[in-house]
């Protein structure tokens, strides 16, 4: 009986949540997956949406969703029922790699993000002096909480080799250290975590 009811229910596509700061280029990315093409944007105030397959015909829909520091405080909202999330990182950005991390920290510390696959996206790897996808994962896993700073969001000492100060986030630095950078410099993937 069990099995009649859930043949008869339609299929959910997979829900991928893409995240990051402003100007990572998620929605970008969202484009150049939808239409193939490069295609101008605007800082994104809500999100888009797009339904997408991969080559093998996996069909899933992909949320884009603002970056803007106004926006975070609705990205909980996102996660809620999300099979997969997309951290973004723009690889070039180094001053505000302490905001992304902390960024990052909020929505790995938030329950619906439990047992779930995330992926960090190095973007913009083909801008000359962007951090290749390894040098990013270093800068991430090292920028945990020191003996004197372990409370959450405390100022640390130079632990990324920043010049502006680095945020305690100890589960993006646990994250960071349990799984290995999956990428070749040429790719932008830092870490992805399945369940
Ligand atoms: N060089 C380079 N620029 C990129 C890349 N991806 C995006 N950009 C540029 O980065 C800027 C921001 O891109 P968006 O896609 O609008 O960024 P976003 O993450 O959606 O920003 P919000 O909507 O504000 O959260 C734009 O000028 C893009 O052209 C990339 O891979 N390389
Ligand atoms: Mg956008």
């Amino acid at each position: 009986m069990g099995k009649l009811i859930s043949k008869g229910q339609p299929k959910r596509d997979a829900r991928v949540v893409m995240l990051g700061l402003d100007f990572a280029g998620k929605s970008t990315l969202l484009y150049k997956l939808k239409s193939g093409r490069a295609v101008e944007t605007c800082p994104t105030v809500g999100f888009n949406v797009e339904s997408l397959q991969t080559p093998c015909r996996v069909s899933f829909t992909l949320w884009d969703v603002g970056g803007q520091g106004s926006l975070r405080a609705s990205w909980p909202d996102y996660l809620e029922d999300t099979n997969t999330l997309i951290f973004v990182l723009d690889s070039t950005d180094t001053a505000r790699l302490p905001e992304a991390m902390a960024a990052l920290e909020e929505v790995l510390s938030h329950p619906s993000m439990a047992g779930i696959p995330v992926l960090l996206l190095a973007n913009k790897q083909e801008v000359p002096g962007a951090l290749a996808p390894a040098e990013l994962g270093e800068k991430l896993r090292r920028g945990r909480t020191s003996e004197r700073n372990s409370h959450r969001g405390a100022f640390l000492a130079p632990s990324l080799g920043l010049s502006s100060p680095a945020v305690a986030c100890p589960a993006v630095a646990r994250f960071c250290s349990s799984i290995a950078c999956v990428s070749g410099a040429s790719a932008g993937l830092v870490f992805a975590r399945a369940t």
